[in-house]
């Protein structure tokens, strides 16, 4: 299909200058999940159609991604999906229950992976590419777009569950149980979020996001084995990939949530910034990570939206202060939750606008 890639110029490069290690204006700030259910016009959206319906429309995806933007001034848009739109792709079943999340009726056996193949795949995905190519021209320069995929542990662990779990013990059991299966499956995957993150950005995504929700149910030696290698090949293949394309890199974004025991690691990826999440203290992680060139997003706890607003500036403002002003994106350290006051989120953004830097 045709790409319109004459792109309006950027006026808010925020984001872009503290990926890269410039000291911008003032403090980026965005928001994990904030195209979503926290949003009564999103709710409106949603009792007219149904999750994937969005998602597959470049017009819906599109004038969902921008309603958090017609509210606030966050410095980037996020691209309207969701991860499990891989293992959908890879003609897995996926729904999304009202008030349950995703199911996924027939989870994944080890016999059936050999059986996956990840040719073609992308090509069922380019519904995406179309709703971020309409984004971007339809945002004008405003702020940068993220694209973004679930990270192939993450997405591993919901086929096989077939949906959310506690533990993810079925996931984990194939790890000492079915290691060879699991390693196939990642590496399937894998092929995949490559292929993808570098379609999302030929039709113009201005940065990219890995989300692997999951980390936190892997160990040092386990993410060491399942995890790091395989996010290690998504940032370099991406770039192989770009630069045969003659296309820019981008900026590249891991939030490897629960994964505190292996940042030093995380940091090693070739990833330009590592999302935080809000277990972890600033300091702990700057002091960790002092001598690595690594851009830092996050980490307020989303409940702390639920605080009274002169609690919440003092949240805000003491994690501004304990993250610095350098190589710094201000988030929270997981996604909004569905009930938080809308009211909280302009506040959040207008106390890191105002902070002196
Ligand atoms: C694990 C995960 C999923 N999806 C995602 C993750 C990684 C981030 C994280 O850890 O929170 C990522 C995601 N999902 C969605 C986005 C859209 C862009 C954004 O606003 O950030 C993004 C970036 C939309 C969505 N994805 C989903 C909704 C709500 C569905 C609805 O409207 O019924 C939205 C707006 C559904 C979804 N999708 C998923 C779950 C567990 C759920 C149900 C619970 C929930 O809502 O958070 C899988």
């Amino acid at each position: 299909m045709s790409i319109n890639r004459d792109f309006p110029l950027l006026k808010n490069d925020r984001i872009l200058k503290a990926a890269r290690g410039e000291i911008p204006d003032k403090l980026p700030v965005w928001v994990m999940r904030q195209a979503g259910r926290y949003l009564p016009e999103f709710q409106e959206y949603r009792k007219k159609y149904n999750f994937f319906e969005i998602c597959q429309n470049p017009e819906h995806a599109c004038a969902v991604t921008l309603m958090p933007l017609e509210r606030f001034e966050l410095d980037a848009a996020i691209i309207f999906s969701d991860i499990l739109v891989i293992p959908q792709a890879l003609g897995i079943e996926v729904e999304m229950v009202a008030g349950v999340g995703p199911v996924l009726p027939h989870p994944i056996t080890p016999e059936a992976v050999s059986k996956l193949s990840s040719n073609h795949v992308v090509e069922k995905l380019e519904y995406v590419g179309k709703a971020i190519n309409l984004t971007r021209h339809k945002l004008n320069g405003r702020v940068p777009l993220f694209g973004f995929t679930g990270a192939p542990w993450t997405l591993m662990g919901y086929m096989i569950e077939g949906g959310g779990s506690k533990t993810y013990s079925k996931a984990k059991k194939w790890l000492y149980a079915y290691p060879e299966e699991a390693h196939a499956l990642l590496n399937v995957l894998t092929e995949v979020i490559v292929d993808y993150l570098v379609m999302q950005i030929e039709f113009g995504a201005q940065i990219v996001q890995v989300f692997d929700s999951n980390a936190e149910y892997l160990n040092k030696k386990l993410y060491s084995i399942y995890g790091l290698p395989y996010l290690k090949r998504i940032s370099v293949e991406v770039r192989e990939k770009l630069k045969l394309k003659n296309l820019e890199e981008v900026p590249m974004v891991l939030f490897a949530k629960g994964g505190w025991y292996c940042l030093e690691e995380q940091a090693e990826l070739g990833y330009e910034v590592l999302g935080i999440d809000w277990t972890i203290e600033p300091q702990f992680v700057r002091k960790l990570l002092h001598n690595k060139k690594i851009t830092l997003q996050g980490n307020l706890d989303p409940t702390a939206l639920y605080a009274p607003k002169s609690d919440l500036k003092v949240y805000i403002e003491r994690m501004l202060e304990e993250f610095g002003s350098e190589r710094y994106i201000v988030n929270l350290g997981h996604g909004i939750y569905p009930d938080a006051p809308v009211e909280s989120v302009e506040f959040l953004v207008d106390t890191v606008h105002n902070f002196q830097i």
